[in-house]
């Protein structure tokens, strides 16, 4: 990419601007430059939001780019065949076959603003004269194409760039309210178009499950939608509540002369229709529509965006045309984003590493602050009680930075009494204990819950960073009984790995490497890895430099735990934290065990001087000689913080033998620099510092 500063991020890529000065104020090279990197970065977007369901910003900040590029190509007369507002959606994705549409699946021009609507309406009076308009909610889902021949569901695909689109036959067919066979009177071949969606109800119910079951929670129903039909396997499509609206005929062997005529074929056909269908005959009421529709929202079942406003008939469709992005016959009346008031549909509670119970709120989607919130922690039973919050209630919801929502307070009571957390832990079954105003599940890692997150921890970016080893990885070894400890990572043999669903030859034996390269950690690393509460990565470090050895840091901490306040970072709360978790039993022979297999390094962090200071590491794949832990403390040990995850501040990503491809993709996407281990050493070099 050509960005002056090589190693700056592009700013369009995370917490975007989206306030721009005229287009007047900037010369022709800053315009090229802008609708360059915005190019880009919508193009990155696009790619998270329609391939890996995963966006980075909010719909109205992606929308603010959008115009902002489509103001300054028209502006500057920059536009261009390969330009993302040229184009719809992501690239397919590599799993499924790709399919080309039987007729190109464009997108909608849209806004929310009446006056752009007005405007729609004046062009297609002045191109075609007076029409009747059909209205329809616009839903929130994923758009798709249906194919059927003689009456039979010959495919199903999804939209794709608008041209191709993934082959997701297998898992349409899961879905209940896709007809494998047309009834009726049908055309020989048909081809429709519908916006396949997760029900609000079945969404809340599957995101509490997974919440109960440790997973990741979706953001929204159209993620879940997203997410669900791009599953490899069809059982787990089946399993998700999933359903169809139908709205379009793509082509067909007989084609009526108007939309509203096809619509009201559909049903006859076996293909479901909403039945917020409504023809009207000039704009105002088209207004009125979505005004209505707008009103309407929260008691459909179903995610709705806007409203779209389409012309009727067929004939002054094919007059009006097409951009190579959307039809000109329709156009999008966009709903204003929600305020962030919202009722609480039910409460889920998750468990934590060390057993703390949170309880979580599954809220009606709303927006706040440009982020689609469907769920907010509620803390603490003693915080619940105190805000007086109970299931049913509506509520107002806050974020603050970065951290996960919460709910600010109740606005609207609906019942009696607050919610009740329950007095047995909803994975293990474990009484559940109050201490002070938190929760805990007595469980211990007798728990599925508390263990798989040990391990996650144990493996993951504040630990010893074992690739491979994450949260889908551990469910499924936990679940087959291959893990009830941490140190039974250190068990796991080739056999064990690859008659697991999924595993191979390669993934099995990346992991067992990983493993095996993790049993002499640098001390900092492992006195992390244990996650003590309270003890992160620079505690960690910080200990490991007072104390030099495991033994040294463990008898002080079990035998003088007032020492450790001598240590910078360390209080008396972190301190009583360190004696209780070495005094404990179970913990002592949890530790006793992990130590039959892992030596923690003596630490030698003061050896280094600061000659890297400033710059961030981050170490993917197998380095030759060393372990990627020893490589992240000889940085460290020279003033460099090594971390786990390549953000925007990352300096340097040092590539090893097989290497992960999320780190790869994030040092791309924000234009860190990759470097092999050749060139990390001849960095290091150059620092008069020598790898060993
Ligand atoms: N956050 C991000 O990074 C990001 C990235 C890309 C796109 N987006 C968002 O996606 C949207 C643009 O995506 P798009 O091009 O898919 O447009 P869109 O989803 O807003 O509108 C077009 C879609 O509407 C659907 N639709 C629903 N009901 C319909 C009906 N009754 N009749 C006709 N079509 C109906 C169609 O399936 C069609 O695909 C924007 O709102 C944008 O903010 C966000």
């Amino acid at each position: 990419m050509s960005v002056a500063d090589e190693d700056a991020e592009n700013p369009y890529l995370r917490d975007p601007p989206t306030d721009f000065a005229s287009v007047e104020e900037l010369s022709e090279d800053e315009a090229r430059e802008q609708v360059e990197l915005l190019r880009e970065a919508v193009r990155e977007h696009d790619r998270r939001y329609y391939v890996e369901s995963e966006p980075l910003i909010a719909d109205r900040t992606y929308d603010a780019l959008f115009a902002r590029l489509r103001d300054l190509e028209d502006a500057f007369g920059l536009e261009h065949p390969d330009s993302p507002t040229r184009s719809v959606g992501g690239e397919p994705i590599e799993e499924f076959d790709t399919v080309e549409h039987v007729a190109p699946m464009l997108s909608i021009d849209q806004s929310g603003e009446e006056e752009d609507v007005r405007e729609f309406a004046d062009r297609v009076q002045r191109e075609v004269g007076d029409v009747d308009y059909v209205c329809e909610p616009k839903f929130d889902g994923v758009s798709m194409e249906f194919v059927y021949e003689d009456g039979r569901l010959e495919r199903a695909a999804t939209r794709g760039d608008g041209r191709e689109g993934d082959d997701v036959t297998r898992n349409a067919r899961t879905i209940g309210s896709v007809p494998q066979k047309l009834h009726g009177d049908y055309p020989d071949f048909l081809a429709v178009r519908g916006e396949v969606y997760m029900p609000k109800d079945a969404f809340q119910k599957h995101n509490r499950e997974r919440i109960e079951r440790g997973e990741e929670p979706f953001a929204n129903p159209r993620n879940a939608t997203a997410g669900t039909i791009r599953q490899l396997d069809p059982a787990v499509v089946a399993d998700r509540p999933l359903e169809v609206f139908f709205f379009d005929v793509l082509e067909a062997s007989d084609l009526e002369d108007s939309h509203s005529a096809e619509l009201e074929r559909f049903p006859e056909w076996g293909l479901r229709v909403t039945e917020h269908v409504k023809l009207v005959d000039d704009i105002d009421e088209a207004i009125d529509y979505r005004d209505r529709m707008l009103e309407a929202r929260d008691d459909l079942n179903y995610e709705i965006d806007g409203t779209v406003i389409k012309v009727d008939a067929r004939d002054a469709r094919e007059e009006l045309g097409r951009t190579a992005r959307h039809d000109r016959y329709a156009f999008a009346y966009k709903f204003p984003a929600r305020a962030e008031v919202t009722p609480i549909v039910d409460v889920a509670v998750q468990v934590g590493r060390t057993g703390r119970l949170t309880p979580v709120a599954l809220l009606e989607p709303v927006d706040v602050g440009g982020v689609t919130v469907s769920r907010a922690s509620l803390h603490n039973p003693e915080e619940i009680a105190e805000k007086n919050v109970g299931i049913g209630d509506t509520v107002r919801v806050q974020r603050a930075g970065d951290v996960i929502p919460y709910v600010e307070e109740v606005v609207e009571k609906d019942g009696e009494g607050h919610y009740e957390l329950p007095d047995h832990c909803p994975i293990c079954d474990s009484a559940v204990e109050r201490d002070g105003p938190m929760a805990f599940c007595t469980g211990g890692l007798a728990c599925d819950a508390q263990l798989r997150r040990s391990i996650e921890y144990y493996a993951g970016d504040d630990g010893l960073d074992l690739e491979g080893i994450g949260e889908k990885s551990v469910r499924q070894l936990v679940d087959a009984g291959l893990l009830e400890s941490v140190a039974d990572l250190y068990e796991l043999d080739r056999e064990d790995l690859t008659a697991l669903e999924g595993w191979g030859e390669t993934s099995a034996e990346n992991v067992l490497d990983e493993v095996e390269a993790s049993r002499e950690p640098p001390l900092a690393d492992f006195l992390s890895a244990l996650g003590i509460p309270h003890v992160g990565p620079t505690t960690a470090r910080e200990l490991a430099r007072e104390f030099g050895t495991f033994d040294a840091f463990r008898e002080t901490a079990e035998a003088e735990p007032e020492r450790l306040e001598d240590v910078p970072d360390v209080g008396e709360t972190v301190a009583k934290q360190l004696h209780e978790f070495f005094t404990s039993e179970a913990n002592a022979a949890a530790v006793g065990d992990l130590l039959e297999h892992v030596s923690p390094q003596e630490s030698d962090l003061e050896s280094g001087g600061d000659e890297l200071e400033s710059l961030t590491f981050v170490f993917t794949g197998s380095l030759e000689g060393v372990t990627r832990g020893e490589a992240q403390e000889t940085v460290e040990a020279h003033g460099a913080n090594a971390t786990g995850s390549v953000s925007g501040n990352t300096d340097y990503l040092v590539v090893g033998e097989n290497p992960g491809q999320t780190k790869r993709d994030d040092a791309e996407v924000n234009d860190v620099p990759i470097v092999d281990e050749d060139e990390f050493r001849d960095l290091l070099a150059e620092y008069g510092i020598d790898l060993e």
